[in-house]
């Protein structure tokens, strides 16, 4: 008779036959003897600030698959990205993605970035894409304009500056105009308003433990969101905006027809889509708009602007094309979307900058469906999860040249058409699939203005030479 210890030996059995499959089909692997056993390996190293560096090194020694952990595998050949972030069928986000879910009340209201029901995802994803479309970018450049021009114009009555702490004053309001039409005054009243970047940066400098131990930071932050309301001047101007905002819509019982900033988008999403987005859905989208588009675009623009004072000839060659369009009148100041699009070495600088600032300090984790994949000649069973790192791909000799551990915007310009397609395919500065970035027009577009409007008006140049950043790839 089949009682209850034989079917539970059974299914202990068959559960450690699973393991030592799995084990053996992850074993040819090469990686760290502790990934064997343990994530303590990648843990360490993300704790240590160095995991993309240590990366790098395995993967450089001992080709493009390494085990980081006992079921966790990062994928370093470029030409594999667009499979391990392919959509059919969907490689679901990994646990490390966990850690960044917004709470409040014990309700996930987070944004696209912390949404795990990938069916919701995808249905708000839908509703709300069009407003980030490159046409769309345009109808927002006046707002773009305004805050490049304050920048400039600060930049302008001061000798030295902290780049770093300009740009990310530039970008927060310049997120803030995108999406409410007003802003919190960062570079108006030149400081961090309420503490805004400096509490940013407190959660960056904790970000890796975040992601060391996403499960646990998830129900930390859901336990604290029953007890812990919404704090800060950011979220508290988040949530007056939208609120005021919802509530003279409702009063006026419509939506704009032509929508005036990002807000009007996602009030009239959840207008035209009550079952699917909730009113604390739209204050989290909002907030993390402003959240992922802010600091990330600063970052990137601060990198980029850092590797051009590094490399003289490279400034040399921008000024001079931007000089020359100006000339020719091809150019006007401040200078449009359209003018500054046909501009090859200001596109192969702004590429150049994505690809090698490094933003992402981790494998954007993916979980291998049913069945299982084939991926760089090995087959890897389901249930693994499997990442590419930026570090990693962005610096792959095969697709980016021999010298990809350089700033050359020159590549861009070099390559074939084949090349340069692949170049752009193989890089995830802004993620890859499905889940890739939303408002990477709106990032390519305040970085294309604020970068030519800064060297169309300004003489730049290194205030401390030694001063060097870190992070990014060299
Ligand atoms: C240079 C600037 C930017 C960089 C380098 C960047 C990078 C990225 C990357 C790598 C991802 C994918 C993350 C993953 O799959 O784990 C992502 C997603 C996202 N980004 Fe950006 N981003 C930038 C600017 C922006 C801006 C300006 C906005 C908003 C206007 C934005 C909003 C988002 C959102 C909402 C997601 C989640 C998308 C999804 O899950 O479907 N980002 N970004």
């Amino acid at each position: 008779m089949f009682t209850l210890p034989l079917a539970a030996a059974s299914l202990g059995v068959f559960l450690v036959f699973q393991v030592i499959l799995i084990e053996r089909r992850l074993a040819t692997i090469p990686g760290p003897f502790l990934a064997k056993f343990t994530d303590y390996w990648k843990v360490y190293h993300l704790l240590k600030g160095d995991y993309g560096e240590a990366l790098y090194w395995w993967h450089e020694h001992h080709g493009p698959m390494i085990r980081t952990g006992p079921r966790h595998i990062s994928v370093g050949d470029a030409n594999e990205v667009s499979r391990v972030y392919q959509i059919k069928p969907l490689l679901h986000k990994g646990n490390m993605y966990k850690g960044i879910i917004g709470w409040f009340k014990g309700k996930n209201v987070a944004g696209l970035e912390g949404m795990f029901d990938e069916v919701e995802h995808a249905n708000v994803k839908r509703v709300i894409a069009p407003a980030f479309t490159w046409r769309s970018v345009l109808n927002y450049e006046s707002h773009i304009d305004h805050s490049a021009g304050e920048l400039i114009q600060n930049l302008q009555n001061r000798d030295i500056v902290d780049m770093n702490e300009w740009l990310s004053y530039w970008a927060f309001d310049s997120m803030n105009n995108i999406a409410f039409s007003s802003d919190l005054g960062f570079m108006r009243q030149a400081t961090d308003i309420g503490g805004t970047l400096s509490t940013i940066r407190a959660v960056t400098s904790i970000w890796m433990y975040i992601f060391a131990f996403p499960t646990v930071f998830m129900w930390f932050a859901w336990a604290a969101s029953f007890v812990v309301g919404p704090s800060g001047k950011l979220v508290s101007m988040c949530l007056n905006h939208v609120n005021s905002r919802m509530d003279s819509r409702e009063k006026q019982n419509q939506v704009t027809g032509k929508e005036e900033d990002l807000l009007d988008v996602y009030i009239k999403a959840r207008q035209e889509h009550q079952g699917l987005i909730s009113h604390e859905r739209v204050i989290g989208m909002t907030f993390t708009t402003l959240l992922a588009g802010a600091d990330t675009t600063a970052f990137n623009l601060s990198w980029t602007v850092y590797y051009l004072l590094k490399n003289p000839a490279t400034l040399h060659q921008l000024q001079t094309e931007l000089d020359n369009a100006l000339l020719a009148e091809a150019l006007s100041y401040p200078p449009t979307l359209r003018d500054l699009s046909k501009l090859p070495y200001l596109d192969a600088v702004v590429k150049e900058g994505l690809r090698y600032a490094l933003l992402l300090q981790l494998n954007m984790d993916r979980v291998v469906p049913n069945g299982g994949m084939d991926i760089c000649g090995h087959h890897i069973p389901a249930g693994t999860t499997i990442g590419c790192h930026a570090r990693v791909i962005h610096l792959d000799k095969g697709v980016y040249g021999e010298d990809a551990q350089d700033f050359r915007p020159e590549r861009w310009l070099e390559a074939s058409g084949e090349q340069r397609k692949l170049m752009e395919r193989s890089g995830i500065w802004f993620g890859s699939g499905k889940h890739t970035c939303i408002g990477q027009h709106f990032a390519r577009a305040k970085t294309m203005k604020a970068l030519a409007m800064m060297f169309m008006k300004l003489e730049i140049s290194d205030a401390d030479e030694t001063a060097k950043m870190v992070s990014g790839a060299k």
